[in-house]
């Protein structure tokens, strides 16, 4: 089982391309051990999870990613960076724009090219943001939407903006994304009774009304160095707490890097960034890197 592992802005993940393999070696039933078995970075290659390219009946291609975990989640917005570069410098593609299926549905992607005529930048459109309780899940009239509303951990309230990039994510404001003990609170908010599917946990800074900081604790992967859903959910949640201008290119700073996002209010949400290329290498059937 060949495999690229690759990143977006340091948020990693090792691919499987089940494109050219008609006889698929993997069952459904391995994927969440084989994610946690290489995920772990101690005896495995170490990762924030894994991701399956293959052929798709409602779009050009379909992307699968499961967590460090092994929970499967419906979105991954800088594993699907890394997925259309993957497919148009392999030559799967000879079109610069082109659509992948999600569990969360078809999104439409765009890449650019550098000098030496590989992917840089890709463009995805990452659909509308779902706003309802009902829809992201979390508890409460399902008809509402939670902005900046209090919610009670412990001892502490936080005040949560929460929504839906295909998966859910809780958002909570502060001065500086340093300050709030995130290693602490992420697990508690991700595995609170608010969430009855878990969520990723989002600290967001806004500079300015152009430019915002945003560190994550990611459901079934913990801290991880970006997140590009959860970057998209922190520009909506920061233009529903009017802390932005919409309509305009947003400057997002990760750990691992920056995103351009742009959310029309009436529309989808546009994320533009980098992904990249970390290694090759090939699995035995017992998932240990093959040496050679
Ligand atoms: N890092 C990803 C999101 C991966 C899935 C997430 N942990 C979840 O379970 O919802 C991204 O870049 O969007």
């Amino acid at each position: 089982m060949k495999f690229t592992k690759m990143h977006g802005l340091g948020n990693n993940y090792i691919l499987f391309n089940q494109l050219d393999s008609p006889v698929n070696v993997l069952r459904e039933k391995d994927y969440p051990e084989l994610s946690r078995i290489l995920s772990d970075v101690n005896f495995g290659i170490g990762s924030d999870g894994i991701i399956l390219v293959s052929s798709s009946e409602k779009a050009d291609f379909k992307m699968r990613i499961f967590n460090e975990d092994g929970s499967e989640a419906k979105n991954c917005g800088n594993g699907l960076r890394c997925v259309a570069k993957f497919l148009y410098d392999n030559l799967y593609t000879k079109i610069p724009n082109f659509t992948i299926e999600t569990l969360s549905g078809v999104v439409w992607v765009e890449v650019e090219v550098d000098k030496n005529t590989t992917v840089e930048y890709v463009t995805v459109d990452m659909g509308k943001p779902k706003l309802l309780k009902g829809m992201i899940p979390m508890v409460g009239d399902p008809f509402v939407s939670a902005i900046n509303e209090p919610y009670t951990f412990g001892e502490t309230e936080y005040k949560l903006t929460c929504l839906s990039m295909g998966n859910p994510h809780a958002i909570l404001f502060s001065d500086n994304v340093h300050e709030v003990p995130l290693e602490e609170i992420g697990p508690i908010i991700e595995h609170s009774r608010f969430f009855p599917d878990r969520v990723n946990v989002g600290i967001v800074h806004v500079k300015n009304r152009a430019e915002i900081d945003y560190r994550v604790w990611e459901r079934g992967s913990g801290i991880t160095m970006a997140c590009g859903t959860g970057a998209c959910a922190s520009v909506v949640a920061a233009a529903l707490n009017n802390l932005l201008d919409i309509n305009q290119a947003i400057l997002v700073h990760l750990p691992g890097g920056d995103l351009t996002i742009r959310w029309d209010e009436r529309g989808s949400v546009c994320m533009r960034g980098k992904a990249s290329y970390i290694c090759h290498g090939e699995l035995d059937k017992h998932f240990r890197l093959k040496e050679y």
